[in-house]
């Protein structure tokens, strides 16, 4: 199955994934504040790309019950977890405005929107199943971790993720994601693969970037 070997293929990445230090320190609450503020801010600006990209999925889907799947998860990137990340910038006192849209934040989300405009309807399933799954198995791995969301300083962040309701979502991308690679051409598939793949290397580099609050190594000449 294509999500199988998705999950086998980027098993590397994915225990990089879990031992990165932001994602080490979301889960214990020693994140700082101000990595996590710069988190939050890039992560708004992201999923307001990646809620177009979902509609843009819903438009090209070739199912009404997959249009119909699509259709709602961009209203709940928007409602509900941009409104999850509005809320922590508000009690952080984050000054969104300050911050550049960073290099890796700008990329991953230009890269799921020329897909979700260029490339089969197949790719697309495929380019966007991480940002499903990838947040849900570190949400999980995170609450176990934890053992209870209350009184987490990352709580909330935690919660939504591990959340039952998520994890039905992820397994209809998956779903959805298998039907198509298995009608799919050798070729279509490759693309498949390598969409995915990409997607998933971009959420490690989110983390990562996060970590280090990425810049523009450009802005001594240029305001980003
Ligand atoms: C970068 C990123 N990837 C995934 C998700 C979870 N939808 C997110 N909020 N941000």
């Amino acid at each position: 199955m294509f999500s199988h070997d998705m999950w086998q293929r980027t098993s590397d990445l994915m225990s990089a994934v879990h031992r990165h230090p932001f994602v080490v320190a979301l889960g214990d609450g020693t994140l700082d504040r101000d990595r996590f503020a710069f988190y939050m801010v890039q992560d708004g600006r992201y999923l307001e790309a990646y809620s177009k990209v979902l509609a843009t999925a819903s438009a090209r889907a070739t199912d009404p019950a997959d249009a119909a799947f699509w259709a709602q998860s961009a209203h709940t990137a928007l409602a509900a977890e941009r409104l999850l990340h509005a809320g922590y910038i508000e009690e952080l006192g984050a000054d969104a405005k300050a911050l550049a849209t960073s290099p890796t934040c700008l990329a991953y989300a230009s890269y799921l929107q020329a897909t979700a405009l260029t490339a089969p309807y197949e790719v697309i399933a495929a380019a966007v199943l991480p940002c499903f799954w990838i947040y849900q198995d570190v949400g999980t791995a995170l609450l176990r971790h934890a053992g209870d969301a209350n009184g987490h300083p990352y709580g909330k962040w935690i919660s939504t993720y591990a959340d039952p309701g998520f994890a039905a979502s992820v397994e209809q991308a998956k779903g959805i994601a298998d039907r198509l690679a298995a009608a799919a051409d050798g070729d279509t598939r490759e693309a498949m693969a390598q969409a995915y793949c990409r997607a998933a290397a971009y959420e490690w580099m989110f983390w990562d970037s996060a970590w280090r609050r990425e810049t523009w190594p450009t802005q001594q000449w240029l305001a980003p």
